[in-house]
C-alpha cells in the first residue's frame, strides 16, 4: 500500500539521519541546505522554535530542491498552514492535541507526531498517522522502548528524536521498526552561528558512514 510519506521513507533508506535545525536567520538557509546535501543527507527538519522558521524552510527548498524539508515543532493550526505555504514536505510535532488533530484534517497524512508510550502510539495509529516520532527518545526508553514496541506493534515505524547522539544513532537504526533518527548534533546552533558549513557536511557524512 502506498502512503503520502513514501517519498520520505525512500529518502530515509538512502540517508536515515534527519538533522533537527534551529535557525535564527533565514539568510544562512541556502548555505546550510547545500552543506547538508554535500554531506549526503536527503532530509532536514526545520523547527518552528525561531520566528524565521517558515522563511528558512522556503529558502532551503529554493536553494536545494532535492532536499526534503520538513517543519518541526508544529503545535497549532497556523503552524500547519504556514509550514505548508512555505513549502514544507512534511510536518513533525513533539506530541498531539485535540485542536492540532482537528486543524490537520487530511494533512495528518504528512505529519509525524511525537509519542512516548504504547498507548499514544496506538491512538495516533487509529487516527491515521503512519509514521511516529519517539520523543524525547533518550528519556522515554530509547532503544529498549523501541524493541519493546516491535512485537506488539509490528505495523508501526518510528523516528526516534531527542537526546540521540552520533554514538548511539547506529543502535537505533539497527532496529527494524526505525526508519530514521533525528538530532540536532549534525548542525547545532553553534555550528550554524559560526557558519561552519564544511564542519556540518563532515558531521553528516560521518554520521551516515556510521549508520
Ligand atoms: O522542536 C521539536 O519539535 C523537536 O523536534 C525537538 C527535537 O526533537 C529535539 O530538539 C532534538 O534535539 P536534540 O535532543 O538536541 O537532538
Amino acid at each position: 500500500m502506498t502512503s503520502p510519506l513514501d517519498f520520505l521513507l525512500e529518502a530515509a533508506r538512502r540517508a536515515p539521519i534527519v538533522p533537527v535545525l534551529i535557525v535564527e536567520q533565514s539568510e544562512v538557509a541556502a548555505d546550510l541546505a547545500r552543506a547538508l546535501v554535500d554531506g549526503g543527507l536527503t532530509i532536514a527538519e526545520v523547527t518552528l522554535r525561531t520566528p524565521s522558521g517558515f522563511a528558512v524552510i522556503e529558502a532551503m527548498k529554493a536553494a536545494a530542491p532535492e532536499l526534503i524539508v520538513g517543519a518541526g515543532t508544529v503545535l497549532t493550526g497556523s503552524d500547519v498552514e504556514n509550514s505548508i505555504s512555505a513549502g514544507a514536505d512534511f510536518l513533525v510535532s513533539p506530541g498531539m492535541s485535540p485542536r492540532l488533530l482537528d486543524a490537520l484534517g487530511e494533512r495528518r497524512k504528512i505529519m509525524i507526531p511525537g509519542i512516548a508510550t504504547a498507548t499514544e502510539a496506538m491512538c495516533r495509529y487509529e487516527e491515521g498517522f503512519g509514521l511516529l516520532k519517539l520523543f524525547p527518545a533518550s528519556v522515554v526508553g530509547g532503544v529498549g522502548a523501541l524493541k519493546g514496541f516491535a512485537s506488539p506493534l509490528p505495523h508501526m515505524r518510528f523516528m526516534p528524536t531527542g537526546g540521540v547522539t552520533e554514538a548511539d544513532a547506529g543502535n537505533y537504526l539497527a532496529l527494524p521498526n526505525v526508519f530514521a533518527v533525528g538530532g540536532s548534533w549534525i548542525a547545532s546552533s553553534a555550528d550554524i552561528a559560526a557558519a561552519d558549513w564544511r564542519g556540518i557536511s563532515t558531521k553528516a557524512t560521518r554520521a551516515l558512514a556510521r549508520a
